[in-house]
């Protein structure tokens, strides 16, 4: 077949790609989601502009029903349809954790309650939530090995310390589990799973908001930050985004209003953060194509191997640079390397005499002077910056 290349052909790829960018399936009249509607209700939660849809871009998501003003509320979800450490204490598992030492984090309490009302199946309360809730996972601790090693290498050092944290995670909880067999008549091996905790792991960390709560003595020191919202989790994620979210304290309901307005049946996203694509991928499970925060990192090899070999502080210079913290997150975004980048090329390329000048014989202020380096890279990523846009 013929690879149409000509201006024709771009066009029609063209128009084919912006429809289908912007037209989402309608998917409310899905028996899960006539559930979960019936179930939001019953919590006082009101109907709202938004429908679930999937989109070709972004997959499962929400559309707009209507045209959406400026600062229109879009939704409005009661406390009592969140999912939140408050829920887990109130309910059967509340004695366990009340009583385990040392106490557990406040994200093991969410995951524990997740796994548990799944096995519950038709007797859980939250079953019309959890219907809804991805069988599967796309983060990097969710990937086969052969996977990962295919990543970046940043990435992939990443991914495999996320799959870390996640396999200590579940083990050192083994006996917390334990403690909780008398709650069941089956084995809390089975229910509680490497392969269920790991869903769980990835709902609470690809899908809940953030509500702090204060530290409680039931819990360990980790900050209590995570709520699940349904519905209003199934927002998908734009870099530029406009919408305004928070817990709203008076009316004790979560609220998401348009910044700008919106077109009706078009896909209504929330920015998750100014992540770059690592981070979307390893929170999240995808990237961004058009994403703003895109940076590619560099790794102390790479700054090593384009330096002169013949410096003979390179080790030294390398040294200074790792006790303060400046080996790591050293990126090259849309606008150029970063400051950070900036500062420690500027301190691996300083000429012997300035080296020594500058750092070395000031032992004592060496956090001063390379806080100066890192002040004047600001200062240059700013006027880089200010050079791509003009
Ligand atoms: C809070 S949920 C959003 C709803 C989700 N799409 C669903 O079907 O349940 C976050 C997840 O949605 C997906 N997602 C969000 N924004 C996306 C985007 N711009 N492109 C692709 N997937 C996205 C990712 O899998 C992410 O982990």
């Amino acid at each position: 077949m013929k690879n149409g290349g000509g201006r024709t052909s771009r066009i029609r790829r063209r128009k084919l790609f912006t429809s289908s960018e912007s037209r989402g399936v309608n998917e409310s009249y899905k028996p899960e989601f006539i559930e979960l509607k019936k179930w939001l209700k019953d919590r006082k939660f009101e109907d709202t502009n938004l429908i679930p849809a999937r989109f070709p871009g972004t997959g499962r998501g929400l559309m707009s029903k209507t045209s959406l003003r400026e600062g229109q509320m879009i939704i409005s979800l009661p406390e009592s349809c969140l999912l939140t450490t408050d829920t887990v204490l109130r309910s059967y598992l509340g004695a366990y954790i009340a009583k385990w030492q040392p106490p557990p984090s406040p994200v093991l309490a969410l995951c524990a309650f997740l796994v548990s009302e799944r096995h519950a199946g038709d007797r859980s309360p939250w079953k019309p939530y959890l219907e809804v809730l991805p069988k599967a996972y796309t983060c990097p601790v969710c990937l086969e090995p052969e996977v990962v090693n295919l990543l970046p290498k940043p990435l992939k050092a990443k991914a495999r310390e996320q799959r870390t944290h996640v396999q200590e995670f579940v083990s050192s909880s083994r006996d917390f589990f334990s403690s909780l067999q008398p709650l069941f008549s089956e084995a809390v091996e089975s229910i509680f799973s490497y392969s269920a905790l790991l869903w769980a792991w990835c709902t609470v960390n690809t899908r809940a908001v953030y509500r702090k709560r204060a530290p409680r003595q039931c819990f360990s020191a980790e900050p209590d930050t995570c709520a699940l919202a349904p519905f209003l989790d199934l927002l998908n994620h734009s870099p530029d985004a406009q919408v305004k979210a928070a817990f709203n304290e008076e009316t004790r309901c979560y609220e998401i209003r348009t910044a700008v307005s919106c077109g009706k049946h078009k896909e209504v996203l929330i920015c998750y953060g100014p992540h770059d694509n690592h981070r979307l991928l390893l929170e999240y499970g995808f990237v961004s194509i058009r994403n703003p925060h895109a940076c590619v990192y560099v790794s102390k090899d790479v700054l090593v191997k384009y330096l002169p070999s013949t410096d003979k502080r390179m080790n030294q210079k390398i040294s200074i640079l790792e006790d303060h913290d400046f080996i790591e997150n050293l990126t090259f975004g849309w606008d150029g390397p970063s400051w950070r980048l900036l500062t420690a090329l500027k301190l691996l390329c300083l000429e012997a005499e300035e080296f020594v000048e500058r750092i070395v014989t000031h032992a004592a202020v060496r956090r001063p002077a390379l806080e100066l380096l890192a002040r004047e890279s600001r200062g240059n990523a700013r006027y880089s910056a200010n050079l791509r846009y003009k």
